[in-house]
């Protein structure tokens, strides 16, 4: 099993195909950006850091093709493609941010031939770096962690959503490494099933103990006080809120009811200090992720949806932002969230 959620190799960019997870593991390479958009359009690769080395791979998978496909104005056709990129998904400010990275540098060269190896040695850095960012957070989140503590998560904020280690995730593993006794309930994340298909997969292969609930369960277990803290990930940090996964905002409403510690885990690259949570595209996805699950139809067909992909919640509900550089806590005049 690889030990990146996404890689380059010869023949393209792999991933770890996370639509199959957790009946099978299956890694799969995308030969061109057509692919990589579908597979991040399709969820196969998810999360805002795993989505930021996708989109700077993406770009020197462009790059790569462009050269060797003799795709007439190389420029014209990287530009193209990276466009492509940008628009996969709206609301993780990390796709686009990590397509820019490698573009700008790509638009400063004048050889395709030293454009193409420039752009995969930069793809390269942030995909290393993601990792490294993602190991400090860890360390800043676990030191917030008492020695023994149960942690509610939602979603999948892991090594899965990232090149590796993870950040909600990246949190617990870290506070493990430290020998402190983490117990963590990961709600399974409808419809989509990121916390019991992901996050469950991940901590049970980690030996971590995780107990998965149903996302409405969460309330009554804070009520009873059952838990410590919440620890989330992130896919936009604005100025007056974050964007995560739909049923965040929730359960920050709950938390802050039960006076429970609500964390966000992210790395710089997901904060946007130009928006308002106001400016932000919320993602909405097809009918057919509420209306099915496993192969039975759960609505009547004239019934129609809401399946928002993620909500907002406002900075007043954050206990602290875990980052690469230390904790961000209220009034949060951080220079990361000032334009
Ligand atoms: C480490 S950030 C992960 C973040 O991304 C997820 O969304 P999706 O699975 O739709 O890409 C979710 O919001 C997670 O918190």
């Amino acid at each position: 099993m690889q030990d990146r959620t996404i890689w380059w190799e010869e023949g393209g960019v792999g991933l770890i195909e996370q639509t199959l997870l957790p009946e099978e593991y299956r890694e799969v390479v995308c030969a061109d950006v057509p692919r990589l958009v579908l597979a991040i359009r399709r969820l196969e690769v998810r999360g805002a850091p795993a989505l930021g080395v996708a989109g700077a791979y993406g770009v020197a998978l462009a790059c790569k093709n462009a050269l060797e496909g003799h795709e007439g104005d190389f420029y014209r056709s990287v530009e193209g493609a990276a466009a492509l990129l940008r628009s996969a998904r709206p609301t993780a400010v990390n796709l686009a941010w990590g397509v820019d990275r490698v573009l700008s540098v790509v638009l400063t060269e004048s050889d395709p031939a030293k454009v193409a190896a420039r752009a995969l040695a930069i793809a390269e850095q942030i995909a290393d770096e993601d990792e490294e960012t993602c190991r400090r957070i860890g360390s800043y989140g676990a030191e917030l962690l008492p020695d023994e503590c149960t942690v509610l998560t939602h979603c999948n904020a892991g090594a899965l959503a990232c090149a590796a280690w993870g950040t909600a995730l990246g949190v617990i593993r870290s506070a493990v490494e430290e020998k402190k006794i983490v117990r963590v309930i990961s709600c399974e994340t409808r419809p989509l099933l990121q916390g019991s298909r992901l996050t469950a997969w991940e901590l049970s292969r980690d030996g971590i103990p995780v107990t998965t609930i149903i996302d409405s369960e969460a309330a009554y277990l804070m009520q009873k006080k059952e838990i410590d803290c919440v620890i989330v990930g992130a896919d936009r940090i604005c100025t007056d809120g974050v964007f995560n996964k739909i049923g965040t905002y929730m359960h920050a409403v709950v938390a802050a009811y039960h006076q429970i510690p609500f964390y966000v885990a992210a790395p710089r690259s997901t904060f946007d200090p130009l928006h308002t949570m106001a400016d932000i595209i919320v993602e909405e996805r097809g009918r057919e992720e509420i209306a099915s699950l496993f192969g039975r139809t759960t609505l009547p067909d004239a019934v129609p949806v809401k399946n928002y992909a993620f909500d907002g919640t406002p900075l007043s509900l954050v206990t602290a932002i875990i980052t690469e550089e230390g904790l961000i806590r209220a009034p949060f005049d951080h220079p990361w969230l000032m334009p």
